[in-house]
Parts: structure tokens; C-alpha cells; sequence
């Protein structure tokens, strides 16, 4: 069954969690202890109905007494496939906890109070969307029954955003809007009366006819970093070399030449094996065994790409980069860049802009990035890095930044023309 991975994120009490709540509510997606649990909360809270919004992080315990946690992974299922809702909190602060939760997502879930209409927080969520090239945004008008489910007031909202949409590129993002209540459960898993004049489809129906296999990476480059290199001790397997990995992007099939980076040796694929299997061909996220005709020189760290696809081997790389570090990222720091399971040491040269993800103004020179902040910056490196252009091909286009001393994830990365 394949999964939908969805990032959402919202403002302070724009109806996230009672629309999450109710999605789950209604894919029946609630265990009856959960459920008990939740009327007991409810009751204790002096309401004669089920707050959704307490389901959402089952933690109800903690939603009680008010601790809210960084990133929260939600489940539901419905006949035709598993969601994992990754829900960060909405507080201006947590751009770190949104990109980091974000990361995977094929849809980027954003909530718009029908009252507010678009604000700061708006404009942050859809940044770092397109900032991670997230194919889908759906974007919820929510609490539409307090403003009348007026037509006017949606098309008026969606207008703004679209607005916001058209001032930032964003290549093959497509984005649905879909006015509901999340308290009166209208338009998430079907459609009522109360918007007629709404000819699109619930949210539920939205979510369920996203067409995973066109949005994984097979149509990218071939990339296969290799994870580890099995060469059996055993007589019988004496020349037997598998490279075991998972495939980053694109596909490969037996009888495919291949150029092995960072030497340059080429061969061709003898076998595909998975488990027990044989496969022809394999697929983008797929793990599996490859051997090569020929005895080259392959070791752990290596990428096995197509000729004529090869990434650039980069000494320089220009990167947006959100930064995720107390102490502010200057010119001359050197950190590790891990790209895949590969590191080296880099070297930061300049950092040339920073972007204000609230009004998308762009200051050039701005001389350090601060926590939170997203910019783009010019790193130098000891080992040249395999990486692609994190906008043709996301699955081998990212990296982190890791603090020499105490190894800590300082920043995330995303490889730049
Ligand atoms: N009238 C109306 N109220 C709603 C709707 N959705 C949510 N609310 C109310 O709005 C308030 C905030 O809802 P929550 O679901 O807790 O909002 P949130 O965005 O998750 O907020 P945090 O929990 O603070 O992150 C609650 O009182 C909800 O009952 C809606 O569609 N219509």
C-alpha cells in the first residue's frame, strides 16, 4: 500500500488540530480507547460534544497541560492508501521544526482562518513549501461557517494567496483550494450543501486522487550512492561483489551501463537483487543488491549514476540554507557538509543574501544568518560533492550541516544553480 506523506503547519488556533482531528475521526481512524479517552477530556473541559482537536500528537495528557511538542507524526488510512501527517506547531519561531518536518512531504497541507485571511505565518508555510519543492499545496479556507460560507470572502482569500504564489517561483507546484469547517466536519471527508457554489472536491477526495507514483523521483537521473560494498568470505561467493544501497532517484535495469563516481570506471548491471529476487528493473526509494559485469573499484560512499547524467562533482556549492543554530553562520566558519552518507569539510566562503520569508524582501550581503533564518550562501569543500540541483532533482540535491566540535545539526542545505 503506498503512503502520502503531508506537512502541515498553521497560525495559533486557525483549526489545525480540530481539522486533523476530524480527519482521523472520520477515516475511522480512532481506536474506541482513544476515542473514550477523548469524550472523558471533553466532558472535563465542560463540552457536550468531542474536541476533536484533542486527538491530534494522541497526546492528549500533554495538549491538557499545554506543553506543545516540536514535530508530530499523525497516522490514518483509508481503503486506498496509509497518511503520515507531520503537524509543526505554528509559532513564528519554528521554521526549524517546519523545514525538518516538511522534508518528504508530497503535500503541503496550509490552513487559513476565513476571518484573518492570509497572514505572516501564510506566507512562511508556502516559502518553505516551495523553498522544499513540495509538488502539492492544498491550501484549507477553514471556519468558513463564520463567515456566512460566503463565495465572495473564498475567492477573495484564494486570490491573495495566489498573489503570494505568483511572486515566489515555484516550478510544477500545483495548488488546490478547498473552503471548510473542520468543527462541522464540511467539505474534509465529503461534501455538503452549505457550499453549493464550491464545485471541487473535499478534502479527503483531494488527498485520494494524488497520483503517488507520478511524484516520486523515477523521472529524475539515476542516482545509486552506495551503502555498503558485501563481499562474502565464503569460497563458493569468492567474486562475488553486491552493492547494496537504496536508489535515489530514477531507475535502473539490468544490462544498464553505469559510471561509477567518483573514478569514472564504467560497467554494465549483471543482476538486480531483493531478498531472495531477481528484479529486471529497479525504482527511485527501492533498496536492493546490484552487481556489475566487470570487477571496478567500488567502495562504500561511491554513486553509481547513467553516462551522459552524470551529476557535476562540486568544490563550490551555493546553497539556500536554513540555518538552525543558536550561534549565528558567518564568512570563514568551517563545518561538515553530509550529503547522503558521504561528509567532508567545508568551508563557508560568503554569505551573499537572506531571504524574509514574511515579506519574501530579499537583502543581499546581510553578513550572517541567524537562527531560523533562510539564506543563500557559498561553501567550499575538501571532497568534491556528488549533489544536484536541489530543483531538478530534490532526492540528491539536500544536505545538512553538522558542527565540527560538538556534531550537531546546525543547518539544512539545498544546492543552488
Ligand atoms: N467556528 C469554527 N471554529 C473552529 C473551526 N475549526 C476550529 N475551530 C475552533 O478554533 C479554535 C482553535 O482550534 P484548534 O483546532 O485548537 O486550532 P489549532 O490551530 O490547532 O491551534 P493550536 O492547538 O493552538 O495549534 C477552537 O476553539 C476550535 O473549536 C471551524 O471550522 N469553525
Amino acid at each position: 500500500m503506498d503512503i502520502l506523506r503531508i506537512a502541515t503547519a498553521g497560525s495559533v488556533d486557525d483549526g489545525k488540530s480540530t481539522l486533523i482531528g476530524r480527519l482521523l475521526y472520520e477515516t475511522q481512524s480512532i481506536t474506541r480507547d482513544k476515542l473514550e479517552a477523548l469524550d472523558a477530556a471533553s466532558k472535563r473541559k465542560g463540552l457536550d460534544f468531542l474536541d476533536l482537536s484533542l486527538l491530534t500528537d494522541g497526546l492528549i495528557a500533554e495538549r491538557e497541560q499545554g506543553i506543545t511538542i516540536d514535530v508530530a507524526h499523525i497516522y490514518f488510512s483509508t481503503p486506498k492508501r496509509k497518511y503520515i501527517i507531520a503537524d509543526t506547531p505554528g509559532h513564528f519561531e519554528y521554521t526549524r521544526n517546519m523545514v525538518t518536518g516538511s522534508s518528504n512531504a508530497k503535500v503541503s497541507l496550509i490552513l487559513v482562518d476565513a476571518r484573518h485571511g492570509v497572514v505572516e505565518q501564510t506566507f512562511r508555510h508556502f516559502f518553505i513549501s516551495a523553498m522544499l519543492r513540495i509538488p502539492k499545496v492544498i491550501v484549507c479556507v477553514n471556519k468558513m461557517d463564520l463567515v456566512g460560507y460566503s463565495e465572495e470572502r473564498f475567492n477573495q482569500i484564494r486570490d491573495e494567496f495566489q498573489r503570494i504564489a505568483d511572486q515566489i517561483h515555484s516550478d510544477g507546484q500545483t495548488i488546490d483550494f478547498i473552503p471548510v469547517s473542520s468543527l462541522f466536519g464540511v467539505n474534509i471527508t465529503s461534501k455538503s450543501d452549505e457550499m453549493s457554489w464550491y464545485p471541487g472536491d473535499s478534502l479527503l477526495h483531494a488527498l485520494e486522487s494524488i497520483e503517488t507514483h507520478t511524484l516520486w523521483e523515477t523521472s529524475r537521473p539515476a542516482r545509486f550512492p552506495v551503502q555498503y560494498v558485501i563481499r562474502p568470505k565464503t569460497e563458493e561467493y569468492h567474486d562475488y561483489r553486491g552493492y547494496a544501497g537504496v536508489v535515489a532517484s530514477g531507475s535502473f535495469s539490468v544490462g544498464d551501463e553505469v559510471v561509477v563516481l567518483p573514478t569514472g570506471q564504467r560497467s554494465k548491471i549483471s543482476t538486480i537483487e531483493k531478498f531472495d529476487e531477481q528484479l529486471q528493473k529497479v525504482n527511485a526509494r527501492e533498496s536492493v543488491v546490484l552487481t556489475l559485469e566487470n570487477d571496478v573499484d567500488v567502495s562504500r560512499g561511491n554513486m553509481l549514476v547513467k553516462p551522459g547524467e552524470e551529476p557535476v562533482q562540486r568544490k563550490e556549492i551555493t546553497a539556500q540554507v536554513c540555518w538552525l543554530d543558536y550561534q549565528a553562520l558567518q564568512a570563514g566558519k568551517t563545518l561538515i557538509l553530509q550529503h547522503g552518507i558521504n561528509d567532508t569539510k567545508a568551508k563557508v566562503i560568503s554569505v551573499d543574501e537572506i531571504v524574509n520569508v514574511q515579506s519574501l524582501e530579499r537583502i543581499a550581503s546581510p553578513g550572517q544568518l541567524k537562527l531560523n533564518e533562510i539564506g543563500s550562501i557559498r561553501l567550499k569543500v575538501a571532497k568534491p560533492v556528488f549533489a544536484d540541483i536541489y530543483e531538478e532533482n530534490p532526492a540528491n540535491g539536500a544536505f545538512i550541516l553538522v558542527d565540527e566540535f560538538t556534531h550537531a545539526t546546525v543547518g539544512v542545505g539545498f544546492v543552488n544553480h
